[in-house]
């Protein structure tokens, strides 16, 4: 029998705990974390993406703020608005929504957030802090799986990992928390020559390629760990993963679906990290910080 990573599922009960950790301080008066989501432009499915942070981050309880701002808008206008969210002692997490507009570096403004409110993990000092064994916050996606994988007690010490995507918010922070927890990782990606013979060798296998249905069961070792993190659309116009699932299904020993996967997580770990730099200044010492 193949178990399905329900990340939906792990995803509710996670926010119902915050939530009702959220109602305990309401009800002690103290301050409720603040969550600013900035969401340049009018991309369709950075909409979709912004849209499900706020409708948890209300269904949390928290303060939700969602600043959108013009395609046009300039970086040094950008930047002076992350400023003034670093300098709001009322906000907890900072969240600029990617892709950027062409004319905007996105180095330079994951530079401008404040670590301390970085709940996306990309800041350069967050990304080392990884890097080096002590995380403190974390790319939420990456997050998300191992939480997942935590969850259903799949065991990580000395397991082969293998991730293919070597992109700075989804392999290469996954491949240092897959360090962290003693696993044996291999980064594949597209220059990769015999993906296959990699894949195969995978007791946990991850995949973020973004090709809808790419890997099949000829992928995929016998009892393997299938991790899903594509979000595509196929030709009939559904949101499929990169792993074809049914074909997948019947080999492998667990598998995240998608959607209702992966994604459901990285919001999840998104209103986690808020809710951790909250607890640092909503208690009892600096409730009457309003
Ligand atoms: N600064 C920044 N931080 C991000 O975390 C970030 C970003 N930029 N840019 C875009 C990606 C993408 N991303 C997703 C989050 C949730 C779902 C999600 O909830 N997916 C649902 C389905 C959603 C649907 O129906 O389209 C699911 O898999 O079940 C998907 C994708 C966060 N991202
Ligand atoms: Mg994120």
């Amino acid at each position: 029998m193949t178990v399905i990573l329900d990340g939906k599922a792990l995803a509710n009960k996670m926010q119902a705990n915050l939530a009702n950790e959220v109602a305990d301080w309401k009800s002690k008066g103290y301050r409720i974390p603040k969550l600013v989501v900035i969401l340049i432009g009018e991309d369709s499915a950075s909409k979709v993406y912004v849209k499900n942070k706020e409708k948890s981050a209300q269904k949390i309880g928290f303060h939700s703020v969602v600043r959108r701002l013009d395609e046009s808008v300039s970086e040094a206008e950008l930047l002076d608005i992350i400023a003034e969210y670093n300098q709001d002692e009322t906000v907890d997490g900072i969240l600029v929504q990617l892709p950027l507009p062409k004319h905007i570096d996105e180095e330079n403004v994951l530079l401008a957030i404040d670590p301390k409110k970085d709940v996306d993990g990309f800041h350069p000092l967050n990304v080392g802090k990884l890097f080096v064994g002590d995380p403190d916050m974390h790319p939420c996606t990456p997050f998300g799986i191992i939480t997942l994988l935590k969850e259903h007690n799949i065991e990580l010490v000395g397991k082969k990992v293998v991730i293919i995507g070597r992109s700075n918010i989804v392999g290469k922070p996954l491949m240092h928390m897959m360090l962290n927890e003693d696993a044996t990782v291999t980064i594949t990606h597209s220059k990769t020559k015999n993906l296959k013979e990699e894949t195969l060798t995978a007791d946990v296998l991850v995949a973020a390629i973004g090709q809808a249905e790419f890997i099949t069961s000829d992928y995929v070792k016998d009892g393997a760990v299938v991790i899903d993190v594509g979000m595509n659309r196929n030709s009939d116009g559904k949101l499929v993963g990169d792993v074809d699932f049914a074909d997948v299904l019947p080999k492998v020993s667990a598998i995240t679906p998608v959607p209702g996967g992966v994604g459901p997580m990285t919001i999840t770990m998104l209103m986690e990290q808020t809710m951790y730099q909250g607890r640092k200044h909503c208690g009892e010492e600096s409730h009457d910080n309003k």
